[in-house]
């Protein structure tokens, strides 16, 4: 005999379908008690896609070992999304916020949004790291042992246990995240991640991060073996996409001729940041694609010289400051 499933459902009382639902919600419970608490939608990004990367041809080989360095240097601190996913949420504080007076408030960081307390205690369950605003506005790493309202007791790296408010700490990443090349990558992209991010990948001579489609270069004050023929060659045949400005002025360019539209490279910091420098590291990366002869292209350099006696003056800041730098190239 077989019954149809709708034959065997009418056998069941009503007493125990309801039983059944309440088991089930009870299940549905049970899980989300594990679950980090949902992740608030990020807005849709504008930039382009990445181009897809090649892969090195068998027979590549750079005398000065830069691709050996930089697949090495990309191994010690690349990201592993899927690894992360369980942690990807977006930038966000625990409670309200609160502007004491003597706290040196950051203009670049927008209004952080408020965390309900179920997060916070996910972070203590899962023994997650926090950023503690110290007093003069410097960041300490954290966990939070405790919560009583809106006060947190916190346990610092240096041992000390605190209480602070709330509103005073904000997510850290997991280590796993640590020195991600575009802070995109980071899930929680708050003012004291983003500065650990750079100082990370700084502290090991990785000058160049990436936020999306922009750029940023540190000054690293001294010479860096990052640049010359071999690092123009490596990007002007896409074999690597780790942040350059090479990489940047190349994707221009590539932009300008596929599109033929105009672009422009805006480089923007404070004065002695290094705007002249990464100009002119961009001048050569340019003087180099359109020139198949070396003479000529170093001819275009020496123009720097030039413009630099008239343009260029000592400050208290920069020996060598400048105001004039722009690049722009038109099909
Ligand atoms: N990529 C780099 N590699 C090595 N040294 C650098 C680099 N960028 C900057 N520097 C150092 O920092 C100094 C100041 O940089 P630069 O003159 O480019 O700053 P700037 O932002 O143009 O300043 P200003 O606005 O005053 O003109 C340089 O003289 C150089 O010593």
């Amino acid at each position: 005999m077989v019954l149809s499933a709708s034959s065997c459902s009418l056998t069941r009382s009503s007493l125990e379908e309801m039983l059944e639902s309440l088991r089930r919600m009870d299940e549905e419970q049970e899980k989300k008690k594990d679950l980090p608490p949902a992740l608030p939608s990020r807005p849709a990004s504008k930039a382009r896609l990445p181009r897809a990367r090649r892969s090195l041809p068998n027979n590549f080989k750079v005398e000065n070992g830069f691709i050996d360095n930089v697949e090495s240097k990309r191994k010690e601190i690349l990201t592993s999304t899927s690894e992360c996913s369980e942690y990807m949420r977006s930038d966000s504080s625990f409670g309200r916020k609160r502007v004491k007076k003597d706290v040196v408030e950051s203009p670049y960081v927008a209004a952080i949004p408020e965390l309900d307390g179920d997060t916070i205690s996910y972070f203590i369950k899962m023994k997650l790291r926090v950023w503690c605003r110290q007093p003069r506005g410097q960041w300490e790493l954290g966990s939070i042992q405790s919560t009583s309202g809106e006060e947190a007791s916190v346990s610092l790296s240096n041992g000390k246990v605190l209480k602070m408010a709330r509103s005073e700490l904000v997510p850290a990443n997991p280590d796993i995240l640590e020195g991600a090349d575009d802070l995109i990558k980071i899930a929680y992209l708050n003012e004291p991640s983003v500065l650990h991010n750079l100082r990370f990948r700084y502290s090991r001579e990785l000058i160049y991060s990436k936020a999306g489609p922009v750029l940023i270069a540190l000054n690293p004050f001294k010479d860096l073996q990052i640049y010359g023929n071999d690092y123009v060659n490596t990007y002007r045949q896409q074999l690597v996409d780790t942040p350059h400005v090479y990489g940047m002025v190349d994707a221009a360019y590539n932009q300008m001729m596929r599109d033929e539209v105009n672009q422009s490279i805006i480089i923007s910091g404070e004065s002695g940041s290094g705007k002249t420098e990464t100009a002119k590291i961009a001048m050569q990366y340019l003087a180099a694609l359109g020139s198949s002869n070396s003479g000529r292209a170093n001819d275009v350099l020496q123009t720097n010289c030039i413009l630099e006696a008239f343009g260029n003056a000592k400050t208290s800041v920069n020996d060598n400051s400048s105001r004039f730098v722009s690049i722009s190239f038109i099909v």
